[in-house]
């Protein structure tokens, strides 16, 4: 390692904590332990016995065997000098053992199995949960935190499913068949031999704990570590362009020393463990052989074959007792993530689709506002009282200052949010009564930032319609004049876009977009500062491109640009989430209110 420094008392290091962070001892719970259990009921009837069959058959067959060595091959064959009931006994455990080796073979795939498919169906549901929330949800989280549940959690219950809870039966029933026989074979020779039993419980609990304390510690570098680099990668153009690189190395050296160090001081710790765990079973046998030794001298009732089975019972009860531990450890942790993955599941969409919700046949397009008060959070009202109508075919522009409620007003006609106060109405029906399929189908929403898919461009433009034919496709590109630069791609319509399109400019995004919404066909058209990042001479060759993209909808077009706005039916100029003034531009002109003010203003930069 070279120079190294720490990051851990920075203040920065607050943008990569994620709430997977805490909550490191979780209780045990067990109304969650249920719940989560029961992602296993379907298959309750298929791999779920038979793996467990499989476990109780490996188990039986493992306490045997020692009885049969012990018992009968040494006190009755071998004592008796009876060959032949000798090699009878051998075939035995021969026998015995491939069928230990069949079971366990099962045991290991079936469970393995079980476990996958758990975690798939749980993946699958929470991702399928995770995209039907509302916007208010993704408003107060980051896309980390996010992707961290979806994937970090899931993966700690993986342990869980695939090992953790057969083992868990496994040991248990082990140890008590062990501790059952012991017992039955010499009582005073079990007691004695667990005299060390107290010593093993405290390393498999309190020091395992411990242990399990540095390894999250190490997972919660890691998370760090891997929440900067994603950062740094996503950001890497920023960093570059304010020379950024060396304080951002720093830092980043900063997290890798923790991330080191956190991992140095859990491996010296598991360092212990196992040695501790073998001092253990050297003290039992050494108790057993001095103990067991005397016994057998003195003791008529206790044999050598006892004294053989009792070292092989020895043999197989430390390991179930250091591996109980650490099941109830891993139990706890599937515990922290299992609420916070079930914290997800439980999260209702703010906006809520009716049982009785009626579906738009034939949408029109006429918007209503009808006294819309709307705040995203307690403190801050976005929009008040606001009245206000669209007609059928019209294009309206929303006009007002950075902040003044444009956007807000367009997310209320997708109902990705529903008003606080009053009603928006599409041909006269409350949103809140319609589907949410049927209403989004009918409206397209254009965004200054475009989001580019993995993928091609082809289908990225199919977007908007997962159905169209290449020819439509192709069409609508033309039409909105994206058609040129498509066909100077490499590859054309097959051109290989990585996520979000880095490979494209933002005007060319931007037209992409376009043609999507075109090819969707919607009823109403949103157009949010969507002509923004196109530059004059490219937005004139799609002035005619939008004319058409407009035609027979209701459009809203929100710009700051007020020349591509001048031509609106209809203009409403917003200040603070009230309707300032609204007419269309030459009566808004001579009306010289706040709309004059801004065209004159631009105007004025323009010119300067
Ligand atoms: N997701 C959100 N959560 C909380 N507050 C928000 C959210 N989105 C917007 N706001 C707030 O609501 C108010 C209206 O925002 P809105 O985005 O509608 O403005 P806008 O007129 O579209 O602005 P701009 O021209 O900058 O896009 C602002 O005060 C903004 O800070």
């Amino acid at each position: 390692m070279s120079q190294k420094s720490t990051a851990s008392e920075s203040k920065h290091l607050k943008r990569f904590y994620y709430t997977i962070d805490t909550a490191v001892d979780k209780p045990f719970n067990w109304k969650q332990t249920v719940r989560l259990f029961k992602y296993m009921k379907p298959y309750a009837k298929t791999l779920l016995p038979a793996a467990i069959i499989a476990m109780l058959i490996s188990t039986a067959v493992r306490l045997i065997v020692p009885i049969i060595i012990g018992r009968y091959t040494i006190d009755k064959a071998l004592a008796n000098q009876d060959v032949n009931l000798l090699i009878q006994f051998v075939i035995l455990i021969g026998f015995l053992y491939v069928f230990n080796y069949v079971a366990n073979t099962l045991r290991i795939r079936w469970v393995n199995q079980l476990g996958q498919n758990v975690i798939y169906d749980l993946r699958d549901g929470l991702f399928a949960h995770v995209q039907r929330l509302s916007h208010r949800f993704f408003d107060s989280r980051s896309a980390g935190s996010i992707l961290v549940r979806i994937l970090n959690d899931v993966n700690s219950l993986q342990e869980l499913f695939t090992n953790g809870i057969i083992n868990l039966l496994t040991d248990v029933i082990t140890l008590l068949g062990i501790v059952i026989i012991m017992f039955m074979l010499s009582p005073k020779l079990a007691l004695a031999v667990m005299i060390i039993l107290p010593i093993m419980f405290f390393i498999s609990t309190k020091l395992r704990k411990n242990i399990r304390r540095s390894w999250q510690q190490v997972r919660i570098q890691q998370s760090r570590l891997n929440s900067h680099l994603n950062e740094s990668i996503q950001g890497i153009r920023i960093t570059q362009s304010f020379s950024q690189e060396k304080e951002n190395t720093e830092f980043f050296n900063g997290v890798n020393t923790d991330n080191y160090e956190k991992w140095r001081i859990a491996t010296k710790k598991s360092a212990m463990f196992r040695p501790l765990v073998e001092m253990c079973n050297a003290i039992g046998t050494a108790i057993l052989i001095s103990y067991g030794a005397y016994l057998i001298l003195n003791n008529p009732y206790v044999t050598t074959g006892i004294f053989v089975s009792f070292a092989f019972y020895l043999g197989m009860f430390w390991d179930p007792i250091s591996r109980l531990g650490q099941s109830y450890n891993q139990l706890l942790m599937a515990m922290s993530s299992s609420e916070r993955i079930f914290e997800f599941l439980d999260e209702r969409p703010n906006v809520k689709e009716k049982s009785n919700a009626i579906s738009f046949e034939d949408m029109k397009g006429n918007i209503e506002f009808d006294h819309v008060k709307f705040s995203y959070d307690d403190d801050r009202v976005a929009l008040h009282e606001i009245s206000l109508e669209m007609k059928q075919g019209q294009t309206v522009a929303l006009v007002g200052h950075t902040g003044s409620g444009k956007s807000t007003i367009a997310n209320l006609i997708s109902r990705f949010y529903d008003p606080t106060e009053g009603a928006v109405k599409i041909d006269g029906i409350d949103l809140r009564d319609v589907t949410l399929d049927s209403l989004r189908q009918n409206i397209s929403v254009v965004l200054q930032d475009t989001f580019i898919f993995s993928g091609t461009i082809m289908d990225n433009i199919r977007f908007g319609r997962p159905n169209a034919t290449d020819e439509e496709v192709m069409e609508a590109a033309k039409v909105v004049g994206a058609d040129d630069f498509i066909r100077r791609l490499a590859d054309g319509y097959e051109t290989e876009v990585e996520e979000r399109g880095n490979i494209l400019s933002v005007g060319e995004r931007q037209l992409l977009s376009f043609a999507r919404a075109l090819l969707a066909n919607p009823k109403i058209i949103i157009l949010d500062e969507a002509t923004a990042s196109i530059d004059t001479e490219t937005e004139q060759k799609i002035q005619k491109a939008l004319k058409r993209l407009l035609q027979g909808r209701t459009s809203i077009l929100i710009a700051h640009r007020l020349s591509t706005i001048r031509e609106a039916d209809h203009i409403i100029v917003l200040e603070n989430g009230h309707i300032l003034e609204q007419g269309n531009h030459d009566e808004l002109m001579s009306g010289k209110g706040e709309y004059y003010h801004l065209v004159k203003a631009q105007f004025q930069m323009l010119g300067a």
